[in-house]
């Protein structure tokens, strides 16, 4: 069922990223304008409700806690429908507050996030469970009582998952590391979802482990859509700096049309990071990053303990020409095939602090097994 020419329907996959983001606001303005005439009293008793398909009940929605701070707005816990849910609260500010441009921009960004991720069903995805798109009368029930929730409320609403991000686990992890097959595995869960993301035609943008989140069982889910993109048919329609330094591959930051590869330079980030359960360039600025990884192919040193097979996935992902990257379906297959019971985790360095991950000490590894590359 992969992509291929014409088939005999309108796929979503095959919707243009300019013909996207027309619909996207079109279909925002009419549900705007909806609610603008319910407001004005001019529904004349029918309900009228046109709902999407995402769009779900908020009188089953019970909003918790804060979990975190976005840049949209706040992240809560919560229970919609006797399921724990994360509750993603757009925050348009008090009242006038935010001039019309910012207002658009973030109703832009909300529907992009929905418009994407309400289509998507895979185990190393974060489960969308529905979105709401201020009513005039929302209430939503907190733990304390009865919420009224301004007239232009809107929150995406996904499944809860409790292990935090890959981020924090991996600094959790910097003095100890991970054993191999650990490292295998989670690398595994994050190539398994980009590749179904981009077998969806979908371009997440934003690969970094601060968008990654586990679940209780330490599975790995891609988590924030809030830039991801259904893929342009023309490269050329796809430019501009989305990322976050460090992760942006060479052609994302020489503001160069860019595809899905930018996405599996991402990954070839996270995998050292998953690998060396350390940061990448500590050292530099952002400046520093950005033009030493454009002009002098800077790339975070692979340590020698690490294992050739899974030295050479990274290097291939982050290859500076994105048509030699390899795509993420083929990523998974090198790393299924990485024999994991022998071995080959990062070696912990003696020293308090882990500047580099390049030094290996003669810290034993976990597992042992002396098969690999080199030797540190
Ligand atoms: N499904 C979830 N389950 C548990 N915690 C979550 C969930 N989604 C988000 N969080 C928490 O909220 C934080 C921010 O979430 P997210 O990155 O999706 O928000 P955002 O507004 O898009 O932020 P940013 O764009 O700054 O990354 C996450 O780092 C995580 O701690």
């Amino acid at each position: 069922m992969k992509g291929g020419g014409g088939g005999g329907f309108v796929r979503a996959d095959q919707i243009d990223l300019k013909t996207l983001d027309q619909q996207l606001e079109r279909h925002l303005s009419r549900v705007w304008t909806m609610e603008k005439k319910k407001e004005e009293g001019e529904g004349s008793g029918d309900t009228g409700k046109a709902r999407e398909e995402w769009e779900i009940d908020s009188s089953k929605l019970i909003i918790k806690g804060i979990i975190a701070r976005g840049t949209f707005g706040t992240v809560h816990r919560g229970v919609y429908d006797g399921q724990d849910v994360a509750v993603k609260l757009l925050d348009w500010g008090e009242e006038g507050s935010k001039t019309e441009a910012e207002v658009a921009s973030l109703r832009v960004a909300f529907t992009q996030e929905v418009a994407v991720w309400h289509k998507l069903d895979h185990p190393n995805v974060t489960k969308f469970v529905g979105a709401i798109v201020g009513t005039g009368d929302v209430t939503i029930q907190t733990e304390n009582g009865q919420l009224g929730m301004p007239s232009n409320l809107c929150c995406v609403v996904v499944e809860y998952l409790p292990g935090g991000t890959l981020k924090s686990y991996l600094i959790k992890n910097r003095r100890r590391k991970l054993v191999f097959k650990v490292v295998v595995q989670l690398a595994l869960d994050l190539a398994r979802g980009l590749s179904y993301l981009h077998s969806q035609r979908i371009v997440h943008r934003d690969v970094k482990t601060e968008n990654m989140l586990l679940d209780k069982a330490r599975t790995v889910k891609i988590a924030d859509f809030g830039v991801a993109r259904v893929e342009a048919q023309n490269p050329n329609e796809m430019t501009g700096e989305t990322g976050t330094l460090g992760y942006m591959a060479p052609e994302v930051l020489n503001d160069n049309p860019y595809n899905r590869k930018c996405d599996v330079y991402s990954f070839g980030i996270c995998l050292w990071e998953i690998y060396c359960c350390d940061m990448p360039y500590p050292d530099l600025t952002f400046s520093e990053i950005s033009s030493a990884v454009v002009r002098q192919n800077l790339r975070p040193e692979i340590p020698k303990c690490c294992p050739s097979s899974l030295a050479n996935v990274m290097k291939r992902c982050l290859d500076g020409n994105p048509d030699k990257r390899p795509e993420m379906d083929e990523v998974v297959g090198l790393l299924e095939a990485i024999d994991t019971s022998k071995g080959g985790g990062m070696i912990p360095r003696i020293s308090s602090r882990v500047a580099s991950a390049s030094a290996c000490t003669e810290v034993p590894d976990h597992g042992g097994g002396g098969r690999f590359s080199a030797a540190c």
